[in-house]
């Protein structure tokens, strides 16, 4: 994979964002809503950070503290139909393929649906937002608290009275300077499977991606991105979540992000998945858990 790209610094701001248009400097009220290609954005513009939410998939687009690059990278293009592609897409009701609906979507409807918000909130220290999605029997909120770093809780509650089987992940797409120049760290020794191998794989020593990686780790638990390029170490914990997953693309295209683009993140999730996925009989439910910051 070649490693160089561009990237835009503007003085004092960081990193260029898809954003960086609509986001204005904080200044009294922290909420505002936009339209930004055909989605409705709720824009956060608070001292402490910045970050954008749109209402499809109650999904966090943009996060940034004051005086720290992105933490969070998004597509500029997106499709007119569709999930959009960055932030953290909730990955429910199933992660990857259904397991029986070949023709129903990949990691399932949340993120092609319209969430509500049903809380936003705002002090000196940041901001709180939860957003629902009922389905069904099922509901789901993600809690969002937001200031000097971010913290995300996805909780799904089973109302029916059927037990079920629910595999869920926050995709953070996690913005780097360029992939090829970033190391993971804290997974050394844990197994897992290669899901572009398809193999079982035990991770030894710091992770790097050469064209491409895609596997699912049976632990949660604290990792960290350092990033030689932007000399920033990003610290992501996911708590109790049975899985992580580790995803880039390498050289396979993604639709509407050009190659230069694609460099620019490197997916770490929390999931529960596979064999890891919850099963929830009636009134229970299942929580999946994504903070993070810069160390
Ligand atoms: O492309 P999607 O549906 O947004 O999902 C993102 C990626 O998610 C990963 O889990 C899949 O293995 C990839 O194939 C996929 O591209």
């Amino acid at each position: 994979m070649r490693s160089a790209r561009p990237h835009r610094v503007r003085a004092g701001e960081g990193v260029d964002h898809p954003f960086a248009d609509l986001l204005r400097p904080a200044a009294g009220q922290p909420f505002r809503w936009a339209e930004h290609q055909g989605r409705e954005l709720l824009l956060v513009e608070h001292s402490r950070c910045s970050a954008v939410f749109s209402r499809q998939g109650g999904q966090l687009l943009h996060f940034q503290p004051h005086g720290e690059r992105p933490l969070l990278w998004c597509a500029t293009r997106w499709p007119r139909i569709g999930a959009i592609r960055g932030g953290v897409p909730v990955c429910w009701p199933w992660f990857g393929r259904h397991p029986m609906e070949g023709g129903w979507p990949h990691h399932g409807w949340a993120r092609l649906s319209d969430w509500r918000l049903i809380h936003k909130a705002a002090d000196d220290n940041g901001v709180r937002v939860t957003w629902r999605l009922d389905l069904h029997d099922w509901q789901v909120e993600l809690e969002a608290e937001l200031g000097g770093r971010m913290s995300l809780q996805l909780v799904t509650r089973h109302r029916d009275s059927e037990p079920c089987v629910l595999s869920h992940a926050l995709h953070a797409y996690w913005r780097v300077s360029d992939v090829a120049r970033v190391a993971l760290l804290g997974l050394d020794g844990a197994e897992g499977r290669d899901l572009l191998s398809r193999e079982p794989c035990r991770q030894g020593g710091e992770l790097r991606v050469i064209d491409g990686c895609h596997r699912v780790f049976r632990q949660g638990g604290r990792v960290k991105i350092q990033d030689a390029g932007w000399q920033r170490r990003l610290c992501i914990d996911g708590g109790n979540n049975p899985n992580t997953v580790v995803w880039h693309p390498g050289s396979r295209p993604l639709s509407e992000v050009s190659w230069a683009e694609g460099l620019g993140f490197l997916s770490v999730q929390g999931a529960a998945c596979g064999d890891d996925s919850a099963e929830l009989v009636a009134g229970e439910e299942a929580r999946l858990s994504l903070e993070a910051w810069v160390g």
